[in-house]
């Protein structure tokens, strides 16, 4: 049996495997060698690749079958080997601990693992009992494999990627290390669900292999990840929620939820109510506080209540200060049917040593004071009667959660209570709070989060539109003037009616606007409308004196008087408008019917009354007064010593003042006469559609807008900055209701149909029909004349005082002159009349200015001039309502004259 070279391959493979059946057959231990060697020959023939296999393998048999006579050598190289490998390899299994393991898996999916191609996958919209151990938390930078937490996941379906169980290598800091994930079974708690899972179950052990790293490498490791984790973390707020399940013992906090961090400056409040919370809240957290607490032997926890209406900011003020201070945040409801006393114990008991606990809606936990109040009746009519509230409070109600109100009070300071943590309670209805809960040392300061003042919507406004370039919206430019935007906006707002939730989602819907139409926008921007709620808040919370307050204890200061006095309090001399009440001979007309029925229910219920814009048909007319040089400072300013009465007409019905006049109740000013009412009232009420005696606020509110109205570009801004003003009256002249009628009668007259009229209207065809007769026989006039003093600074720099642009009104058509090239402005203004001269022209710019000589301002068609064209000075004339511009239409090359409303 001989080998040939020249054989071909499959001759070679048949060669082969007759060789190696007739060598099974014959083998004997001296002729294996020689039958190996012709086998490694053939096969060496066969393909270059297996002459490198036997290449390798050939040496390792020969090393083996050697050694195989060498035993105990090679156990001394095992146990040399394992000397090595112990010397070389560090080794650290993580215990089951949620919030770490998912730390390493985060970190090591984003560096070390970036390209493992064993991970695991959690679908989306898989949900678990406790969906915050299933997904991942930031804990690192985020990337796209790790998705922010558990809500955004379902919302925006990702998919989340772990390293899978197993086994993976990686290197840090230079160093050769391996991660195996182990899933063992779970000892299943008493109670739990058979087939739940969660990340308890894994093991994490990780190794490093190293001469000289070994355990310390693993630790700086470990430390990596924390220290990636804690900056990751830093841009994060955590909110725990208490884990209790209805049939287990266990109670606990979940490894909490990361929120993006929320700053203390991102909630708009009134500076009274905000700075001095804020400047006890940073005392408490200073160290210095705490060694003196201790020190003294006083107990160092704090406890807040904040209380207000629905959506005025508790609940966001709550975690930006957990933002801002960098505290984790520990929500507890205690409406929670699962919690009882015990349970509320285990988890103040687990609270770390520097947190924010949140009690949200304490009124609706349950455990509240008209709940005991009901218990102490039922009690009573079981003859067991006690006067001490605090006692029959304390008592165990039989509710049917098994949470009593000895729970949280002895939390919050009895022996069981934590030290260290700042303890914030929220309520829409602090008076239904047993006094026990929020008495002092429990709560230490009650803070009234209230309706937004001038100052929060003016806040508010600045917040939402200020905006850096990369925060744009595509399409979106950045606003210039927006404090004077803000401060027009606010001014448009009543004041302590609407929550900062409202005003802000009414802002919102504005966001995507261009910052070419600012002006147009200012112009859009109304007081939202707003339904009486049927449901839900009735009131905003009393504010009595603090003797009878249960709520307000000796330390907080009231906020005196009524809420027309408060808010007219806050805004000081900016506003006043106060009216007599009126005549019982006055006449409620149709638009204030809704609003008086509405004024019947809580003040609170009737302040929201909806604020209705003008009507067509009740379009107000604004006359405008000539300036009074006589009026150089503001009325009511100290050394005023002018009179408004000069610019003032005869058959002035109300004045409204948008400013402070001296004291109504004093005869000897000079104003006096005119806050007096000289008829009935009923034309105002039908214009604001709410009774302005019973809600001054809300009806100068709507006034006011009128004035907006009429003064597109003299925005009201920096009253206290300039003391010089020019002041011109402007006049509502509201039409009689009767003569809106008439109107709609007519129509329907020509359609000879009063069916429909009465029907759709209410509206008695017989009964208006002689009303107007009657109106027709009423001498003098039939309407109402209201004043408005419109101001704007005198003395002011332009800069002082911006200037919103000017408004075209829509739907002139510009006379366009052609410009010729290389112009000065002087010879544009030649140009200019000189084309005016041109017949065609002259004579359409004369009927324009005779029409608009004689045409009261339709401030709805308005517009901003556009941004690419350019005034030119000195080139203007008007008349009372416009004044005609001309400009230069960069991009066409031609002079445009526009009348633009003064
Ligand atoms: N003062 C404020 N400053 C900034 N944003 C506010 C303010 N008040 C409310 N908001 C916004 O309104 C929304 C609701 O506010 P939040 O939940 O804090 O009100 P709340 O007083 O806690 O209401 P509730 O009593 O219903 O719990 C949030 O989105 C928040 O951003």
């Amino acid at each position: 049996m001989t080998g040939s070279g020249s054989l071909s391959k499959t001759q070679s493979l048949g060669t082969l495997l007759s060789l190696f059946s007739s060598a099974c057959e014959n083998l004997s231990a001296s002729r294996s060698d020689q039958v190996i060697a012709q086998l490694l020959h053939l096969l060496k023939q066969l393909s270059p690749w297996f002459a490198r296999l036997i290449a390798v393998v050939t040496p390792t048999i020969l090393l083996y079958r050697a050694l195989q006579k060498f035993g105990s050598l090679v156990s001394i190289i095992c146990i040399l080997r394992g000397w090595i490998m112990g010397k070389v390899t560090a080794r650290v299994t993580v215990p089951p601990n949620p919030m770490l393991h998912d730390q390493i898996m985060a970190y090591l999916m984003e560096h070390g693992l970036k390209d493992s191609k064993t991970l695991t996958v959690t679908a989306p919209g898989t949900t678990t009992a406790c969906s915050s151990i299933t997904f991942m938390d930031p804990v690192v930078n985020t990337s796209q494999r790790m998705p922010v937490d558990g809500d955004e996941v379902r919302k925006k379906d990702a998919i989340t990627y772990t390293p899978a169980v197993g086994h993976h290598s990686f290197f840090f800091d230079g160093y050769w290390m391996t991660f195996d994930r182990q899933r063992l079974a779970k000892q299943r708690g008493k109670g739990e669900e058979r087939g739940s899972h969660n990340q308890e179950d894994d093991t994490i052990v990780l190794t490093c292999y190293s001469l000289f790293g070994g355990v310390t490498s693993l630790q700086k490791f470990l430390e990596h990840v924390k220290s990636s984790a804690a900056s990751a973390q830093d841009a994060m707020t955590r909110v725990y929620r208490p884990v209790i399940q209805r049939h287990s013992q266990i109670t606990c906090w979940d490894e909490g939820r990361a929120r993006p961090q929320r700053k203390l400056a991102a909630i708009t409040l009134d500076s009274k109510v905000k700075e001095p919370l804020i400047k006890d809240i940073e005392t408490y957290l200073d160290p210095r506080t705490k060694s003196f607490y201790i020190r003294s032997g006083i107990p160092y926890r704090k406890g807040y209540l904040l209380f207000g209406p629905l959506g005025t900011g508790k609940t966001s003020f709550a975690t930006a200060l957990a933002g801002e201070y960098n505290l984790d945040v520990f929500l507890l409801t205690l409406s929670d049917p699962n919690m009882n006393d015990i349970r509320m114990e285990t988890l103040f008991d687990k609270l770390p040593a520097k947190c924010i606990v949140l009690m949200e809606d304490i009124d609706s936990s349950g455990i509240a004071r008209e709940k005991m109040n009901k218990l102490k009746k039922r009690d009573r009519s079981r003859g067991d009667d006690s006067d001490d509230a605090e006692g029959d409070s304390l008592r165990p109600a039989k509710s049917k959660h098994g949470m009593t109100l000895s729970g949280p009070l002895n939390v919050l300071d009895g022996i069981a209570a934590a030290e260290g943590r700042i303890v914030l309670m929220t309520s829409n209805d602090p008076d239904s709070l047993d006094k026990a809960l929020i008495r002092a040392s429990r709560i230490d300061r009650k803070v009234l989060f209230g309706y937004a003042t001038h100052e929060v919507a003016t806040n508010l406004f600045i917040k939402l539109f200020t905006k850096t370039s990369q925060q744009l919206l595509e399409g979106e430019k950045i606003f210039e003037n927006i404090p004077v935007l803000a401060k027009a906006f606010a001014d448009k707002i009543p004041a302590d009616v609407i929550t900062p939730a409202e005003i802000q989602g009414y802002l919102l819907s504005f966001q995507k606007r261009s910052g070419k139409n600012v002006a147009a926008f200012a112009n859009e921007l109304t007081a939202p409308s707003y339904e009486v709620p049927t449901t839900g808040l009735q009131a905003e919370p009393t504010v009595p004196a603090p003797a009878d307050n249960p709520v307000l204890g000796a330390d907080e200061t009231p906020r005196a008087g009524t809420r027309e006095e408060r808010s007219s309090a806050a805004r000081g001399r900016s506003i006043s408008f106060s009216l007599p009440p009126p005549s019982p001979d006055d006449v409620p007309v149709a638009g204030a019917q809704e609003a008086q029925s509405t004024s019947g229910s809580s003040d609170f219920a009737a302040s929201r009354a909806i604020l209705v814009p003008v009507t067509s048909e009740r379009e107000a007319q604004v006359v405008p007064i000539p300036y009074d040089p006589k009026l150089q400072s503001l009325p009511g300013d100290e050394g005023f010593g002018g009179s408004i009465e000069p610019g003032l007409p005869e058959d002035l019905d109300i004045l409204v003042s948008g400013i402070d006049l001296n004291d109504e109740d004093d005869p000897n000013d000079p104003d006096y006469e005119y806050l007096q009412p000289k008829e009935n009232y009923s034309d105002l009420w039908a214009i604001m559609d709410m009774d302005p005696w019973e809600h001054p606020n809300e009806a100068e509110k709507a006034a006011l807008q009128y004035v907006a109205r009429c003064r597109p570009h003299h925005p009201m801004d920096s009253w206290d900055e300039h003391d010089e003003w020019d002041c011109r009256y402007c006049y509502l002249d509201v039409p009689h209701p009767d003569d809106v009628w008439d109107a709609r009668l007519r129509a329907a007259e020509e359609e000879q149909d009063s069916s429909e009229l009465r029907e759709h209207f209410g509206y008695n065809v017989e009964q208006a029909a002689g009303l107007q007769e009657e109106g027709k026989k009423k001498p003098g006039r039939r309407s109402r004349r209201l004043a408005f003093p419109v101001l704007r600074p005198t003395a002011a720099e332009p800069s002082e005082a911006p200037m919103l642009p000017r408004m075209i009104h829509d739907d002139l058509q510009p006379v366009t002159l052609v410009k010729t090239e290389g112009q000065t402005d002087k010879e544009q203004s030649k140009a200019i009349t000189m084309s005016r001269s041109n017949s065609a022209s002259r004579k359409e710019s004369k009927e324009q200015d005779t029409r608009l000589a004689n045409a009261p301002a339709p401030f709805d068609q308005l517009r901003p001039v556009p941004d690419h064209i350019e005034e030119i000075p000195d080139a203007s004339n008007g008349s009372d309502y416009y004044t005609t511009l001309y400009w230069l239409e960069q991009n066409q090359n031609a002079i445009s004259r526009y009348h633009c409303h003064r």
